[in-house]
């Protein structure tokens, strides 16, 4: 059930967290939904998903940022060494995309949300074939429901980025926004300063 749907859930919490503090990249990918969709109709249509390229870089690197599973937990069938370590068979190994996510040997200014990085046609894509960006894994056991995920996630975040203004809620200022993970086994917000407000000026918990 976690697998399936929390993630993208956490996921879209993440997006827009972090557009919210980065105005020039929501403002961007709102520019393109309107040019992409166009502002006289309400809903995000399958073809123009494929045209929607800054708000794939968008989902992209909040992936990279906040990956719902931070820890892939896996255990080794065959004795193995790694970088001059021996690891025995039977080894319980944690992978930490967290961490791979923001090394700063792989990503340049890697704590900063920067879309544009994924513009490089050399940047890594999702397939878990660059370890330095594994949201879904890698291998054999990496994540069978990727492209439902990604599916999900993109028509989402594209209708929610389409129909609605966001802003930090009233009394919430700009640097201070809610960005603490509940814990390491998923990337789910604290939300300390949980207030969410439904309406067509919508307010995120931040
Ligand atoms: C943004 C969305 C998602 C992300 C980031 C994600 C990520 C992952 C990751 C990191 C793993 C573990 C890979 C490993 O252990 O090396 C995994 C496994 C799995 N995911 Fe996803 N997932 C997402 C959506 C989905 C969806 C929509 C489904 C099903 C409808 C799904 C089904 C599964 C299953 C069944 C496994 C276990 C595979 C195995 O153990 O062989 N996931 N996912």
């Amino acid at each position: 059930m976690f697998g399936g749907t929390e993630t993208v859930a956490l996921a879209i919490e993440w997006v827009l967290t972090e557009l919210l503090r980065s105005p020039e990249n929501m403002k961007r990918v709102q520019d393109e939904l309107a040019t992409v969709v166009g502002l006289e109709r309400w809903s995000v249509e399958d073809t123009h998903l494929e045209k929607l390229s800054f708000l794939k870089c968008v989902l992209k690197d909040t992936l990279r940022l906040h990956p719902p599973f931070p820890l892939l937990l896996h255990e080794t069938v065959e004795e193995a060494e790694v970088s001059g370590y021996f690891i025995p068979k039977g080894s319980r190994v944690m992978v930490n995309t967290y961490a791979l996510g923001r090394d700063p040997a792989s990503w340049s200014d890697p704590e900063i949300f920067n879309p544009s990085r994924f513009l490089d046609p050399g940047a890594p894509d999702l397939k878990g074939n660059s370890f330095e960006f594994i949201p879904f894994g890698s291998g054999r056991r990496s994540c069978p429901g990727m492209q439902l995920g990604m599916y999900a996630f993109e028509l989402a975040v594209a209708h929610l980025l389409h129909c609605f203004t966001w802003r930090l809620p009233d009394g919430v200022k700009f640097g201070e926004e809610d960005t603490e993970y509940s814990d390491m086994i998923e990337t789910k917000k604290e939300n300390k300063k949980r207030n969410l407000e439904r309406g067509n000026e919508s307010e995120l918990s931040l």
